[in-house]
């Protein structure tokens, strides 16, 4: 249903089809997967970025949806393909919303490169400093743009709410999975099997927005 060209969606918002071929607007290879898998119902081929050279542009946005905005309208520009790309992170209640859209970026060392273990105890590190009555709660949020060649874009934003907890544990998905337990589980979104994750993450939530307004 979504390869076709034009859709008119339920509630009056007017989308268009985002397949057969999608051009997926990150480097991030984990989230790349998660992606396909939440796609791959749909029969949409996704292509990632890195596969076409695509070069990562800086996240200069103050919001989730600004830096998925402008990743998405890169890639289509560049690639003449409708682009679909997600911004995400983990905002911390105790840490008024941080790392929140510096989530990756609090994974960096001076050269660029990603440990999220230590990104992990930096959180937990100034969740403890903020004393107990901030409590552990946080929320995943995942904005996806759609931007398309001819300069349209549309966007949807998803969020799953749980609680940190310490020490991390489990060896699945990627980023600050191994140190979040989402409301209702025990285990953490590392421990679980990918398809719970993609039952109630916060970019399934985002995806389920997104179909929807695709009809
Ligand atoms: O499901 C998730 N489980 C755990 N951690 C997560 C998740 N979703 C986002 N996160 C964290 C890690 C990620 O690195 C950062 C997003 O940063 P963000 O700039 O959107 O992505 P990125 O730089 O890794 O890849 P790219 O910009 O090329 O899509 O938030
Ligand atoms: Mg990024």
């Amino acid at each position: 249903m979504l390869r076709h060209l034009c859709r008119a969606a339920q509630g009056g918002r007017q989308v268009k089809a985002i397949g057969p071929k999608l051009v997926i607007a990150t480097h991030n290879a984990g989230k790349l997967r998660e992606i396909r898998e939440l796609l791959s119902p749909h029969g949409i081929e996704c292509v990632g970025a890195a596969e076409l050279d695509l070069p990562e542009p800086e996240e200069t946005g103050n919001t989730f949806i600004d830096n998925a905005e402008l990743k998405a309208r890169e890639a289509a520009d560049l690639s003449g393909l409708p682009a679909l790309a997600d911004d995400s992170g983990l905002s911390v209640d105790a840490l008024h919303g941080m790392p929140g859209i510096f989530s990756a970026r609090w994974a960096e060392d001076a050269d660029g490169n990603r440990d999220f273990r230590r990104a992990m105890e930096r959180v937990w590190h100034e969740v403890e400093a903020a004393g107990e009555e901030a409590g552990h709660d946080a929320h995943f949020v995942c904005a996806l743009s759609v931007a398309w060649p001819d300069g349209s874009i549309e966007s949807f934003e998803g969020k799953v709410h749980g609680t940190l907890v310490w020490p991390p544990r489990g060896e699945r998905g990627f980023g600050y999975d191994p140190m979040f337990v989402a409301n209702g589980m025990d285990q953490t979104f590392a421990e679980i099997d990918p398809d719970q994750k993609h039952a109630i993450s916060h970019r399934a939530d985002a995806f389920k927005k997104l179909v929807a307004a695709l009809g």
